[in-house]
């Protein structure tokens, strides 16, 4: 499935077992010699909510959250009939999350929005050793050579985001590596670059934390919306363009979360 270009392979945990994930989503994500993806997401059963999520990168490494997977995991629990609610609660290691699905003419989920929580600023948490409660617009030079000011967001994983400009051109296979691994960020950081198109739109290109560059981010663009808040480029509600396609953020001032809505799509299903 994908959640605009966002690609994982996503196994039903109530009927199957992944002994060891890692070497799973290393060995499978590869896209010459295994099925491709950008990972792996497992969908299992939880204690106290509707469902669980597991997701691991490419590299093998776990993340806390993913937004464009918690989208295509509602899809997939109601188009299998595992539910037939159309609010649901998720179980993530970035804490619970609501999705809110929405139906297609063919009864089958095409949109959902998500309750991604509420952002978190805090150094510490997100985790960067800069030196200061938080990091918005600070110039920090990386490689003692490449020298960008950084906001750094959590929605539960850590991210980076710089506004810039010509993010077209930008040679993402040389840079994000550098930001990716930079010391200050010690679990590393998924990095957001991001041209700001008018009040209400921004476009944003991704390197994820183990993946490398890839076609959306969703707690990426959860992030860079409120890191354009905090910055003055942006209102609350904003549009935000990826490689493939659109993703529609609101961080709410009545509630300090923010709410992420986009697409959701299932390519093919398959044994292996
Ligand atoms: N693509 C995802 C985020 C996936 C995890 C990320 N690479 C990390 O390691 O934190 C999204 O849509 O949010």
């Amino acid at each position: 499935m994908h959640g605009i270009g966002n690609d994982y392979i996503y196994v039903n945990g109530f009927e199957e077992t992944i002994d060891d994930p890692v070497s799973f989503a290393i060995c499978y994500s590869d896209r010459h010699k295994g099925i491709g993806s950008d990972g792996l997401v497992i969908i299992l059963p939880s204690d106290d909510c509707d469902f669980k999520m597991r997701m691991f990168n490419a590299d093998g490494s776990e993340s806390e959250m993913c937004g464009n997977a918690s989208r295509c995991i509602g899809k997939f629990v109601y188009d299998k009939g595992l539910t037939d609610k159309t609010e649901l609660t998720l179980e993530t290691l970035a804490g619970v999350k609501k999705l809110k699905l929405f139906l297609g003419e063919d009864k089958l989920v095409e949109t959902v929005t998500v309750d991604m929580g509420e952002p978190i600023f805090e150094s510490g948490l997100i985790p960067t050793t800069i030196n200061k409660p938080s990091i918005i617009n600070e110039p920090v030079t990386f490689n003692s050579e490449i020298k960008y000011n950084i906001t750094c967001v959590s929605m539960g994983n850590p991210h980076a985001v710089i506004f810039t400009t010509g993010i077209d051109k930008l040679d993402l296979n040389k840079i994000g590596p550098v930001t990716e691994n930079a010391a200050i960020f010690p679990r590393r950081t998924n990095t957001e670059f991001i041209e700001v198109l008018s009040t209400d739109r921004i476009k944003m290109r991704v390197w994820e934390r183990g993946s490398g560059e890839t076609m959306a981010c969703g707690t990426g663009a959860c992030a860079s919306v409120v890191a354009a808040v905090l910055n003055g480029h942006t209102g609350r509600k904003t549009t935000v363009e990826l490689l493939g396609g659109e993703l529609t953020i609101e961080w709410k001032e009545s509630d300090n979360r923010v709410y992420l809505t986009g697409g959701a799509t299932t390519v093919f299903e398959g044994t292996i």
